[in-house]
């Protein structure tokens, strides 16, 4: 409808004067009559000589002047011995230069292009090219072709034009073929295109409406949706059949028919476990099965324990100046002789304490022990608190990407085992089921294992309910630490924590030393009370800069949810200047100074250490950095010294991070934190929620918001359930089957 009001305009390109590769921003000269008019935006692969029919608007560039901005644009292969002529000389087909293009030409004239894609030995009748040049020339051709025509149709159907370069890297010449074939494909990781949309295209190209392609790609997308979004590692058959009828306006039976053909083929499990009739996609299905075999083993063996543990422990004490608990003694003393145990509490109940003698032990027993947390923060914790290296569990198993695929491959596996005896993992609250699958996979037979952490933090984001299925299997030998230290009970921090765990409201008056609570009942003064304690009062009064602050919300729609704190504390802690530089993405504007977090897990990212010559790749969900600089296109981050360029195709994993939802902070520690907690929907306003937020905060916590609504959370202990079969499948026993 506003295509109407655009100017046409169209013409040969004359000259291409700038091309981005990533992204195919391009500024080109088009011959129009007997004017040159410049045309600027996205034309991927645009070659002088083809002619365009572009619909766009006029603006006047200070420097360039006057140029037509393209919003629509249709291309069409070079017509007429003279466009085609100025094609081939341009250097737009690899191989052919102009004097060559001149010879072509002489040839084949009207047909050269033809000649070229389809038959390209016959231009061995050119004096000088060879049949190997001949094919190269060919083959560069196609390709061009190829990724052309691929861009035609993303743009004629409205999918980013950077699928193209994904696409390409994934089925090469014949991407358009496939995705044609199967649009469906295109919801795939490593696309990442929206279920509607891939299923709009579908149908646009014919797909039926009942097509089994249409109905077994919405069942896969039903299971795989689940397991991403809400964390289940199966569905109810029926469940499953239920929601993918609603989600394709299809008969359920049409569709039990068509998951038989899947389970026939392999492409989903089907298994009776936990009272349900539960459909897994295979990957998860022998994640979960594997992780119960192996732990299930690991829990039944026996190991002597050294001589004189005993006396072994005193010492360790002894060089710890402290004394054990009861129970933290029993836990020591558990990890000397078992292979596998659970060792879980409560903030100060004294884990890292306890994992610390561990960490002695086994290194008094001669057993070379690696230390790993889900997190890059909780990893740099740990190996600080426990004085010596720790890293990520994807970096102890040398994680990699396979573009291919767009899955994780882990280069430490049953082939090439750790080099360890022992593996002690923390806040193993966070740990997925694919991720635990691949670290057992990764233990010699008889490596040891113990897992730390906090059941009542919320659970991990991928799929499954590992460690509170772990524990509540009872089959893994568990410690529960329970008595809060001394040192820890004079926090209020620790005590509330506990407080909201058991489902009781803590002193919201009292305002103790380290917790506080400030009443606000509108979302405009819970905005200006945060800015105003992270700008003024928390550097003034108690000597905490901005920058050791963390504002958290649970949500991130509403008044005080993350979005509107972002906007409100950049305007207020990192305000526009001159010198700034600025970039927008959607509806947001990064500036130079900025904190911000990266959202997902990406293998690929290169990154250099700021001042020195050491480089890696992969930054991860929920690292934290500052922009350092924005130029161009590009905005410089800094995590922490590692720096990295984000190039606009990489902007869709930046977020703001002024504020930042508790999930996302799970497994982060922050000097001070401040929780928003106004507004919210009831599946996040939740204990949970309200506990993993207290336990974030390590010297200062501050509630801004109604007392009603803390109370609320604190009553609302709904666990979103997850479907799992992990807990059954232990407490069952059916590892033991396969033995
Ligand atoms: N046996 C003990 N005797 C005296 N103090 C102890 C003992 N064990 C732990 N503590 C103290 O209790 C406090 C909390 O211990 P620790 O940090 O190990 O707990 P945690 O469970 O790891 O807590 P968090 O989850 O909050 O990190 C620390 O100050 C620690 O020094």
């Amino acid at each position: 409808m506003e295509q109407r009001e655009l100017e046409l305009v169209e013409g040969t390109v004359s000259v291409v004067i700038y091309q981005n590769e990533d992204n195919g921003y391009t500024i080109l000269k088009l011959d129009v009559r007997d004017e040159e008019v410049t045309v600027v935006g996205t034309m991927p692969g645009v070659a002088p000589g083809e002619y365009l029919s572009v619909r766009g608007r006029w603006t006047r560039h200070p420097t360039y002047g006057v140029q037509l901005k393209a919003q629509v644009v249709e291309r069409r292969l070079p017509q007429g011995l003279k466009e085609i002529f100025h094609y081939l000389s341009s250097g737009a087909v690899k191989g052919i230069g102009k004097a060559t293009a001149r010879l072509v030409i002489e040839e084949f004239g009207e047909e050269a292009l033809t000649v070229i894609e389809d038959d390209p030995d016959q231009l061995t009748k050119i004096r000088g090219i060879s049949p190997k040049r001949a094919r190269q020339i060919g083959e560069a051709f196609r390709q061009q072709m190829g990724t052309r025509r691929l861009v035609e149709f993303l743009t004629e159907h409205q999918l980013p034009l950077e699928l193209a370069a994904l696409l390409h890297r994934a089925y090469g010449d014949v991407a358009l073929e496939v995705v044609r074939a199967n649009p469906y494909l295109l919801v795939n990781e490593e696309f990442r295109v929206e279920f509607s949309q891939a299923d709009g295209l579908a149908l646009a190209l014919g797909v039926g409406h009942e097509d089994p392609l249409r109905l077994e790609a919405g069942l896969l997308f039903e299971m795989a949706h689940n397991n991403l979004n809400n964390g289940h590692t199966f569905l109810p058959r029926r469940k499953l059949v239920e929601a993918t009828g609603v989600l394709l306006e299809v008969p359920c039976q049409m569709l039990e028919d068509c998951l038989t053909t899947l389970l026939d083929r392999g492409e989903a499990e089907l298994e009776r476990i936990a009272g349900q009739e539960a459909v897994y996609l295979p990957a998860l299905h022998d994640a979960e099965a594997f992780i119960a075999q192996r732990l299930g083993e690991m829990s039944a063996s026996r190991l002597l324990p050294p001589d004189g543990l005993d006396r072994l422990i005193d010492r360790i004490q002894r060089e710890q100046r402290i004394t054990y608990a009861p129970q933290q003694r029993q836990a020591v003393e558990l990890a000397a002789e078992r292979q596998v145990m659970l060792l879980t509490g409560g903030p100060g109940t004294g884990k890292t304490t306890c994992l610390r003698g561990v960490l002695d032990l086994f290194d008094r027993m001669g057993l070379e022990t690696a230390l790993a947390a889900p997190t890059g923060r909780a990893a740099k914790r740990l190996g600080e608190l426990c004085g010596t290296e720790a890293s990520t569990i994807h970096r102890l198993l040398e994680t990699g990407f396979d573009p291919h695929s767009g899955r994780l491959v882990f280069a430490k596996n049953s082939y090439a085992p750790l080099q360890a005896d022992a593996v002690i993992v923390d806040e193993t609250s966070m740990v997925d089921v694919p991720l635990m699958a691949a670290l057992l996979d990764a233990l010699e037979g008889d490596c040891r294992l113990v897992l730390v952490g906090d059941p009542d933090q919320l659970p991990s984001v991928g799929p499954g309910n590992l460690f509170a299925d772990l524990i509540r299997s009872k089959v893994v030998p568990t410690v529960r630490l329970t008595e809060i230290f001394r040192q820890a009970a004079q926090s209020a921090i620790v005590r509330s924590a506990h407080l909201v765990n058991r489902g009781e409201l803590p002193d919201l008056r009292a305002n103790d030393s380290d917790f506080f609570f400030l009443s606000r009942r509108d979302p405009q003064s819970v905005l200006d009370t945060v800015v105003d304690l992270c700008r003024r009062r928390l550097p003034e009064r108690m000597g905490i800069p901005a920058d050791q602050i963390q504002v958290l919300s649970p949500t991130r729609r509403r008044g005080t949810g993350t979005r509107a704190l972002n906007q409100v504390l950049q305007q207020a802690l990192n305000p526009p200047r001159e010198d700034k530089g600025e970039r927008r993405f959607g509806d947001w504007v990064f500036r130079a100074g900025d904190k911000v977090m990266q959202v997902r897990n990406n293998y690929d990212i290169l990154w250099r250490e700021e001042g020195g010559t050491s480089s890696g790749m992969g930054m991860f969900n929920g690292d934290i950095g500052v922009i350092r600089s924005i130029q161009g296109e590009i905005i410089t981050v800094d995590f922490d010294g590692k720096v990295v360029e984000y190039t606009p195709d990489m902007l869709g994993e930046l977020e703001p991070a002024f504020a930042v939802t508790v999930h996302k902070a799970q497994g982060s520690e922050y000097r001070a934190v401040i929780l928003a907690a106004l507004e919210g929907a009831p599946m996040l306003m939740t204990r949970g929620v309200l506990y993993t937020a207290i336990t974030r905060a390590r010297e200062l916590f501050i509630i801004v918001g109604d007392q009603g609504t803390v109370a609320q959370m604190v009553a609302n202990d709904r666990q979103t359930r997850r479907y799992s079969g992990l807990r059954a499948r232990l407490a069952e026993g059916s590892w033991t089957r396969n033995e």
